[in-house]
């Protein structure tokens, strides 16, 4: 039998992370060697003999928890949000001088989900407007979502490249908030409700049509295949990559 990847988890407790380390411990190819949460010390992944780190904690501290296992050879599977632009820039700089270590930073594990925001980015340039509502449980700490916000920033690089005009928006008046929150010119509105776990609709309007693109994740079982796969993958993608679709052959469905 070929050896086991050693995974820590870090966030183990947290809904993600407790889901994360029942999902390895099922994987005969994958062996938990930590499951760490607030409080404890990172040197623990190195002591654990960590190859692998699973990041599914907050936004403040998920940058750290990167950098240290970067800085320590271990690659990193992270679904936590709050990866802006210089944030990403700073861990590029960082994994330059690391060259074989991988980073995935993946806004949605759920494999529906990267489906439908490469979809949605597909059919960006096709349409006269289009606006994004992600919705989601009420203790998610952030918003807009780390998906919405990446379907948002592609849709939005689509439409730039195609020439297409901003969405029309005749709004002059307006009480703050209501147009929701303008990511890259696109408008994303965020509802957090008691019995959702993860959805997102992306509709687009033309002249008499509509086409929604509406992905529910129902279950963070849902997450998991994507987790392992990002774990498996990893090694073989040294650098930085953003969104698990980065790991999948997408356009092969096209050829
Ligand atoms: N990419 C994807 O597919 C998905 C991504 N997410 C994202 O994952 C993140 C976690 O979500 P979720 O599980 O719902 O959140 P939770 O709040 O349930 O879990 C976060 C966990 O991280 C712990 N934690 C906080 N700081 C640290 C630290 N420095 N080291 C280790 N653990 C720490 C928290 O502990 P404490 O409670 O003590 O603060 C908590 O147990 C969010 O950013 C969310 O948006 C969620 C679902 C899917
Ligand atoms: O907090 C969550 O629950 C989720 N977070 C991620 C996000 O912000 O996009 C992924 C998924 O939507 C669930």
């Amino acid at each position: 039998m070929t050896e086991q990847l050693a995974v820590a988890v870090l966030g183990a407790a947290g809904r993600m992370g407790s889901e994360a380390v029942k999902a390895v411990e099922a994987a005969p190819d994958l062996k938990l060697v930590a499951a760490l949460g607030r409080g404890d010390s990172l040197d623990t992944l190195v002591s654990s003999g960590a190859q692998y780190v699973i990041d599914l904690t907050v936004p403040d501290s998920t940058e750290a928890n990167v950098r240290f296992a970067v800085e320590h050879g271990m690659h990193a599977v992270v679904g936590t949000t709050g990866w802006d632009a210089d944030r990403l820039e700073r861990l590029s700089a960082l994994l330059e001088e690391h060259p074989g270590t991988a980073v995935l930073i993946a806004p949605n594990f759920a494999l529906g989900s990267v489906l439908a925001t490469a979809f949605a980015a597909q059919a960006a340039r096709y349409f006269e407007s289009v606006e994004v509502i992600e919705l989601h449980h009420p203790d998610k700490i952030d918003a807009p979502s780390g998906t919405a916000v990446r379907t948002a920033a592609l849709i939005a690089q689509a439409r730039a490249e195609a020439g297409v005009e901003p969405s029309p928006d005749a709004t002059t008046k307006e009480v703050p908030g209501a147009r929701g929150a303008d990511i890259d010119g696109v408008r994303v509105h965020s509802v957090r409700l008691r019995g959702l776990v993860a959805h997102q609709e992306v509709l687009f309007g033309g002249a008499g049509e509509q086409l929604t693109i509406r992905h529910d994740s129902f279950d963070r079982a849902s997450f998991m295949p994507g987790v392992l796969l990002g774990v498996r993958e990893a090694a073989a993608h040294p650098g930085l990559t953003v969104g698990l679709d980065g790991y999948l052959n997408l356009s092969a469905s096209n050829s």
